[in-house]
């Protein structure tokens, strides 16, 4: 007995300190300042409903579980005309059923869930009169001279008489961040979704001119809803809004491939998703389901895996590039996120470092989304430092060689401009030896380490003079793997232009310059190093600055392309590489295209790669382009479509057209 009361005092201090924490953290959260990552905030209020479902006569009045965002009233207050709600979660397959088994017959769409902020529009009679944020969920925040001036995907006009509100989620596009950031190093934001509710909390838009915010509809209300479309998705496209992706799913199963495909798409869209919304298709059918204290009954919100957490900067270590770049980088107290446990980050540069104000044995917010390297996004809460956090203290001297570095760019990049460095000359040697180059998979990075330290490796023509008998004087080489090693050498002869320019690593030249020179008709390496410029900047894409980087460093490497010639290793281009033979009546003959979206095989279903894709474009006579821009003919889209590029389309008059255009005129000319 006693020992129950004591659990029961426990658990009731628990649920005070959870409420209290829930409270406070959703106060910074809405002002702008979040203390930690939306994970972190979600496992409190996670443990929070726990312990109130468990004990039901313990539940904290008032519950801030009940309430819905904060009340952040900077310029004018607007009582919403019906409340703007949250919505329930859900991480398993048997809730997304559960939700189903709800409604039986009833149609749903899936959708992503966009990591933004909602915003109410109101139209009177075609005008846009206002845009509302959330705010406490009953009254917003009059933002309408900030969105009209700053964010794209609404119309000022819509053709539809009396009083419609659209309501949906302004975001900044992943593309519109990553820009902002690189212009303003000095003043970086912490991700999309703060920024997004930043640029909103302004005072004067001139002051945010940059933040350019992308407006995705999820619902709509309407004073006439007879005549309107009872379909969500096609009242919205009507209307002329860019709706959230909807894809109708009559039964669980479904949903969850459509969950599944988005998740798995994640990295590529050009925005910030935190999940998948489940909701009732139809508009008369939700509105009939009605709401619970703060969530509408006909949706459901199925969580993904986090792409930001917070851990601790353990260290920082300042790593050679194989063009002799000097990066910190960060090493963490290892944090799961973006679906991967994460020990190593990016901290970009000293300049970025400052901006952030990041110190070691900060607890810092690390942001894996969108793009492979994940990356220490800043410190979320300096109140937790104890004192004992170190700065990051840049070398002056390359780590590896001790040369003096150099500075350059207003990033102020670090630079050893020792060709002999160690560090470079193995970090070059394992990017010959890497995939997209000469590809000897049978020596990974640890024996290229080995074989330099040893002194038999310096240069890439150097594997082609490795012996057996070499490889076998190392600890724990037999006869076998020392096979293996040369077979895998002698294969990556034929690794031809395109890839041993890849493998030399000459700073500004691409994987993608690489192909388009093998386009053009360069025929060899020694054909690239002897072009001049004028030559070299008529291929597409390439301008001066590559075309000096190439000659410089192709005219130092002169005397390594003879030997690796001397070593039977071809630098000529290879067939695969030409540009496809095309047809004079080729259906996109002539025509620059961009692809965009994600594509599928409209005959099997089945989800194409973008460059194979690309490549039956231009077996088609296409050109392809990676941007929009005024010589771009067509842009091709897909599903999934970033709208930063269907904006530009727009502006520039180029032709969208989508997918299954191109994929007809391409079974017509049996290209596939
Ligand atoms: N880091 C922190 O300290 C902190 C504090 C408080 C809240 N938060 C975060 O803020 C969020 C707030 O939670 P919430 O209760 O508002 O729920 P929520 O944001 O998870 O869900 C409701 C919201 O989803 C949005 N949404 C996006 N796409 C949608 C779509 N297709 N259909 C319908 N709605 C869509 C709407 O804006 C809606 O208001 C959570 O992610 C939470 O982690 C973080
Ligand atoms: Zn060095």
């Amino acid at each position: 007995m006693a020992a129950g009361n004591v659990r029961v005092v426990n658990v009731e201090e628990r649920i005070r300190e959870l409420a209290d924490q829930v409270v406070a953290l959703r106060d910074a959260y809405y002002r702008g300042s979040p203390r930690v990552a939306d994970a972190e905030y979600d496992a409190v209020e996670d443990e929070l409903r726990e312990l109130v479902a468990a004990n039901p006569e313990l539940a904290p009045d008032p519950n801030p579980l009940d309430q819905v965002g904060a009340p952040t009233v900077l310029h004018a207050p607007v009582r919403h005309s019906r409340p703007m709600l949250s919505l329930e979660k859900a991480t398993t397959a048997e809730q997304v059923a559960a939700f189903f088994a709800r409604f039986p017959g009833q149609s749903v769409v899936v959708m992503p869930k966009l990591d933004g902020l909602s915003l109410a529009l109101v139209y009177e009679d075609g005008r846009l009169v206002r845009a509302v944020t959330r705010g406490d969920g009953t009254t917003g925040d009059d933002v309408t001279p900030l969105v009209r001036a700053l964010t794209d995907g609404l119309p000022e006009r819509i053709d539809a008489p009396g009083r419609v509100e659209v309501r949906g989620e302004a975001v900044m596009l992943r593309s519109t961040f990553a820009a902002y950031n690189q212009a303003h190093a000095d003043k970086p934001l912490i991700n999309p979704r703060n920024a997004a509710a930043g640029t909103l909390r302004a005072k004067d838009p001139a002051t945010v001119a940059e933040r350019r915010l992308f407006f995705f509809a999820f619902d709509l209300d309407t004073s006439t809803p007879d005549s309107a479309d009872a379909d969500l998705e096609r009242a919205l496209r009507t209307l002329g809004f860019s709706g959230a992706d909807m894809r109708h799913c009559p039964d669980a199963d479904a949903a969850a491939e459509v969950i599944a495909g988005i998740e798995q798409r994640r990295d590529e869209l050009d925005y910030d998703l935190d999940g998948a919304v489940l909701r009732l298709a139809d508009r008369v059918a939700y509105a009939a389901a009605g709401t619970r204290s703060n969530s509408p009954r006909g949706a459901l919100a199925y969580k993904f895996a986090a792409e930001e957490r917070t851990t601790i900067l353990e260290d920082v270590v300042w790593d050679v590039g194989k063009t002799g770049k000097i990066a910190p980088v960060a090493h963490l107290a290892p944090v799961f996120v973006g679906g991967t446990t994460v020990t190593r980050a990016t901290l970009a540069n000293q300049e970025v470092i400052r901006a952030r104000g990041i110190k070691i044995g900060d607890t810092v917010l690390v942001r894996r989304a969108g793009d492979v390297i994940p990356f220490v996004a800043g410190v979320l809460d300096e109140s937790q430092r104890t004192g004992a956090e170190r700065d990051i203290v840049p070398p002056s001297t390359c780590p590896s060689c001790e040369q003096e570095l150099v500075e350059q760019g207003n990033s102020r990049e670090l630079f050893c401009t020792n060709t002999a460095c160690p560090a470079q000359t193995v970090r070059r040697l394992i990017h010959w030896a890497s995939r997209a180059a000469a590809d000897i998979d049978a020596i990974g990075g640890v024996w290229i380490e080995r074989l330099a330290e040893a002194g038999l490796l310096e240069n890439p023509s150097d594997f082609y003079t490795l012996t057996k008998d070499q490889l076998l004087e190392f600890d724990r080489v037999g006869e076998v793997s020392a096979t293996r090693m040369i077979d895998s050498i002698v294969a990556s002869r034929a690794v031809g232009l395109r890839r041993a320019l890849i493998g030399l690593a000459i700073p500004m030249a691409s994987e993608g310059t690489a192909t388009r020179l093998c386009r053009a008709g360069f025929a060899s390496l020694e054909d690239v190093a002897d072009a001049d410029e004028e030559r070299l900047v008529a291929v597409e894409d390439i301008g001066p600055k590559v075309a000096a980087s190439l000659s410089e460093h192709l005219g130092r490497l002169r005397p390594e392309l003879q030997r690796l010639r001397d070593c039977g290793v071809s630098l000529d281009v290879r067939d695969e590489d030409l540009p496809p033979v095309v047809a004079t009546d080729a259906p996109l003959a002539g025509k620059t295209v961009v692809v965009t979206g994600s594509l599928n095989d409209p005959r099997s279903g089945e989800k194409v790669p973008r460059p194979t894709f690309q490549r039956l474009c231009e077996k088609a006579g296409a050109t392809t382009a990676t941007s929009v821009s005024a010589n771009t003919d067509l842009l091709i889209t897909g599903t999934d479509v970033g709208a930063s590029k269907l904006t530009k389309a727009e502006k520039l008059g180029v032709e969208v057209v989508d997918q299954s255009l191109v994929w007809a005129q391409l079974i017509e000319a049996k290209i596939v």
